[in-house]
């Protein structure tokens, strides 16, 4: 198979960091609450020098640099309080750079990439409230769609959280079940999936005529895929013409850049190129297993080891979801499945418990690939590699970045491994890694030792020193 692995290193081999660009120390987390020290899931760090954020966002080649302060944006104080609150004290790139164009008017349209973990929601969620009339607590004025009903609660989350001093805020999500078929939309900001979103306005329980600025997050996922797109197209449709229109995601394949040109015309645009896309705290490792049947004794392995803070493992289908949980508590590990088989309100509480650490390690399927901000996620599986196309034919490389970024929020460190067994899993990841330019970790199912080590040394350094290089292991 070593002829298929240009850019997956042997065993021993020093791997190169993730982002060819980046040096060892833009590769280093900050702690779980980066603004003071390690937060849960992440151990304290054996290192004595240690990396804080404000180093990493000193740094101009890290996409959370800045050389502005939120103060100077031009912010509502109230906006500037709610960040404050939540202990963001510099913005990142993305929120530096698009922020201001985002807020000029008259407003324009945008189109943003910027890695996992960086901060878009809460560039759009500072536009969001920048935008809103206060005074009309009931109008609906700025609409947010997102793919998953876990990503629209969480957005509105943010919403609430950067907006708790913005006195009328009112947020209400359109998703399943939550909006009373009595009263309608009530609120100033929606947050929502298409087809509830689609469906409300059908119905005229959601005026949409006062709405201000529409985002879409993870734009290149909802406007590619067909049902999804075609729901955006139409909510759209339903909207103002003069609607502000923000697409955002890390991704922005090609050949999604000519609908989401089309659907946010004129638009600013802040791109990254394809070998930018990788955050560089995140250790991408692969392990070898012997057959199909052998990845759930590694699974186990791996988990009957190691101390791993909060965990998620993406497998390809429910049935895999529900076997392997079946299986692993068997065994006696606790873990969660959740997948769209559940029913929403059920989905919302087993998040919430992984949110919470009550559950510490969740098995799902790509319908949380993207978005989902866990800041105490420290590994990632890719039990299944991402796969796309007629028949599965073709490798994911955009899922599989989202599915990593799960991972290293915001300059945290954390490990992915991804699971190999035959020619075609591994193809399919080589080829993954060739399209991003970055070098995977092989991590052997014969030597527990050394693969135990390379993954400690990573998750549990909450903070790393300057020159900590996270592959890098004394040989
Ligand atoms: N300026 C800031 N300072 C400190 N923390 C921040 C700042 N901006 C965002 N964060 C935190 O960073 C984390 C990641 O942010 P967010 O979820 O917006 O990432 P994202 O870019 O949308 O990622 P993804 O592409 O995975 O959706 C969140 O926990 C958020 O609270």
């Amino acid at each position: 198979m070593s002829d298929l692995a240009s850019r997956i290193t042997k065993p021993d081999a020093a791997p190169a960091a993730a982002d060819s660009e980046a040096k060892p120390a833009q590769t280093a987390p900050a702690a779980d609450n980066p603004a003071d020290g390690a937060g849960p899931g992440l151990v304290e760090s054996n290192y004595d020098v240690e990396v804080k954020l404000s180093d990493l966002q000193n740094d101009a080649q890290n996409p959370l640099y800045s050389v502005s302060a939120f103060e100077d944006l031009g912010l509502k104080q109230q906006i500037i309080e709610g960040l404050l609150a939540l202990n963001f004290k510099k913005p990142s790139k993305i929120q530096e750079r698009a922020l201001p164009l985002m807020l000029a008017d008259p407003p324009r349209n945008m189109i943003a990439q910027s890695q996992s973990g960086t901060g878009k929601t809460a560039a759009f969620v500072v536009t969001i409230l920048s935008r809103v009339d206060f005074e009309q607590p009931h109008t609906p004025q700025a609409l947010a769609l997102a793919p998953s009903r876990e990503l629209a609660r969480q957005i509105q989350g943010v919403i609430q959280s950067i907006g708790q001093f913005c006195t009328n805020l009112n947020v209400e999500a359109a998703i399943p079940g939550s909006i009373s078929r009595e009263t309608g939309v009530r609120a100033n900001v929606v947050v929502g999936t298409p087809g509830t979103v689609m469906d409300l306005i059908r119905r005229k329980q959601f005026d949409v005529s006062n709405l201000k600025v529409l985002v879409i997050d993870e734009a290149d996922n909802m406007l590619d895929q067909q049902g999804l797109g075609e729901q955006c197209v139409r909510v759209k449709n339903m909207l103002p013409k003069s609607i502000q229109t923000l697409l955002f995601s890390a991704t922005f394949p090609d050949n999604v850049m000519k609908y989401a040109e089309r659907f946010a015309p004129n638009a600013n645009q802040m791109r990254l190129r394809q070998q930018e896309l990788t955050v560089a705290g995140i250790s991408q490792m692969y392990m070898d297993c012997p057959s199909a049947q052998d990845k759930y004794d590694v699974l186990c392995k791996l988990y009957g080891l190691m101390t791993i803070g909060s965990s998620v493992i993406f497998v390809k289908t429910r049935e895999s979801a529900n076997e392997i949980q079946r299986r692993m508590e068997a065994d006696g590990h606790r873990v969660a499945a959740l997948h769209g088989a559940h029913e929403g309100q059920s989905r919302d509480a087993l998040l919430d418990d992984f949110r919470s650490g009550k559950s510490k390690v969740l098995i799902t399927t790509n319908v949380l690939a993207r978005g989902i901000d866990v800041s105490s996620v420290s590994m990632v599986i890719n039990y299944d590699i991402p796969m796309k196309g007629m028949g599965d034919r073709e490798p994911d490389a955009e899922t599989y970045l989202h599915r990593i970024g799960r991972t290293g929020r915001f300059g945290r460190v954390g490990v992915s491994i991804s699971f190999v067994y035959d020619r075609k899993s591994y193809q399919a990841l080589s080829d993954i890694a060739n399209h991003y330019g970055i070098d995977l970790v092989q991590l052997s199912p014969d030597d527990w030792d050394t693969t135990e080590k390379k993954v400690q040394d990573v998750i549990k350094s909450s903070r790393a020193r300057p020159d900590y290089a996270p592959n890098a292991l004394d040989s």
